[in-house]
């Protein structure tokens, strides 16, 4: 039985714990570690995992410590983990948006470490995420991350390190973007005189069967998209606003903007 540590008990820990506890990770080989005790207790009430105040007692005897705190946290604990980081020499999993392998080796120590990014649907093992490894993990080491990411559902590696902050921008970060389209449709029903809850019903249900025909029916977008469009029909008239309003512009600029963001959070650290 594998231990792990989550060091932050936020909601990613949180979705990726209950995520583990599903597919019958057992409780007692889980521990956390946050700050608020309120949080603790929710977390140890919830799942039956040890909960501490520090995240020294949480890493103690880990082999796995998955760092689940904001980038910005990172300097405030790295000098309490790296000595006990030093003495076990886990596996070092960061969830972190930005955060360099190079920069977690510089301040935890040369370590096998895997940065991921994963997103909230995890809560409902509906989550993706994107792996990359440091040369230092091993084979089972490599199988043990993918093994806690798959209990949050889809898992891909991503070799190119710098790809992660892309990874970020179109799945990390991306699950918001849904819920602004989706805003977006009811406040647009709203404004034409339909009640916010069957728009919202509406709008929600579509969002889950599109999704579902996506992952699903095998086809592709482009062609579930034409299969929607009847020729001079509704949808025809509503992607042809789209195309007029630049879309796909829009679109690729949020997610150039999320990516460098995950670039700058990781230099704002470098100058800690
Ligand atoms: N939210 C998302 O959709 C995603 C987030 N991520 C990444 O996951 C990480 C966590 O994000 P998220 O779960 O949303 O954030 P949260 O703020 O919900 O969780 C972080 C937790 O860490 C706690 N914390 C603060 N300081 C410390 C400390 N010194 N030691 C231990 N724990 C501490 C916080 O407590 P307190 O609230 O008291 O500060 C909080 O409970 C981030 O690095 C983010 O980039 C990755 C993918 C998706
Ligand atoms: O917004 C953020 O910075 C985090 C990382 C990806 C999703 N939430």
């Amino acid at each position: 039985m594998t231990r792990i540590a989550f060091i932050g008990g936020g909601n990613m820990a949180r979705s990726l714990i209950g995520g583990l506890i599903r597919t019958g990770v057992a409780a007692s080989s889980i521990a956390v570690s946050d700050p608020q005790a309120e949080g603790r207790q929710a977390l140890a009430r919830e799942f039956g995992v040890a909960a501490y105040a520090e995240n020294r007692l949480a890493a103690a005897d880990a082999e796995v410590v998955l760092l689940a705190v904001k980038p910005q946290i990172m300097p405030a604990i790295r000098e309490e983990l790296r000595e006990v980081f030093q003495r076990q020499r886990p596996l070092l999993i960061s969830i972190a948006a930005g955060v360099r392998i190079d920069q977690l080796e510089r301040w935890f120590g040369a370590l096998p470490i895997v940065r991921c990014m994963p997103n909230t649907p995890a809560l409902i093992g509906a989550g993706a995420t994107g792996l990359c490894a440091n040369a230092r993990v091993s084979p089972p080491q490599r199988a043990q991350a993918q093994h806690i990411l798959d209990a949050a559902g889809l898992t891909r590696w991503v070799d190119d390190e710098a790809l992660m902050d892309t990874v970020t921008g179109i799945a990390g970060s991306a699950p918001a973007y849904f819920f602004a389209l989706v805003e977006a449709l009811e406040d647009a029903a709203v404004a034409q005189g339909m009640d916010r809850d069957t728009a919202r019903a509406l709008a929600a249900q579509t969002c889950l069967g599109a999704g579902r025909m996506l992952t699903e029916s095998g086809e592709s977008p482009a062609e579930l998209r034409r299969r929607v469009t009847s020729p001079n029909g509704t949808t025809q008239a509503a992607l042809e606003s789209f195309a007029r309003d630049n879309l796909a512009g829009i679109v690729a600029h949020a997610v150039a903007a999320a990516t460098r963001r995950g670039g700058e959070l990781a230099a704002e650290l470098d100058k800690t």
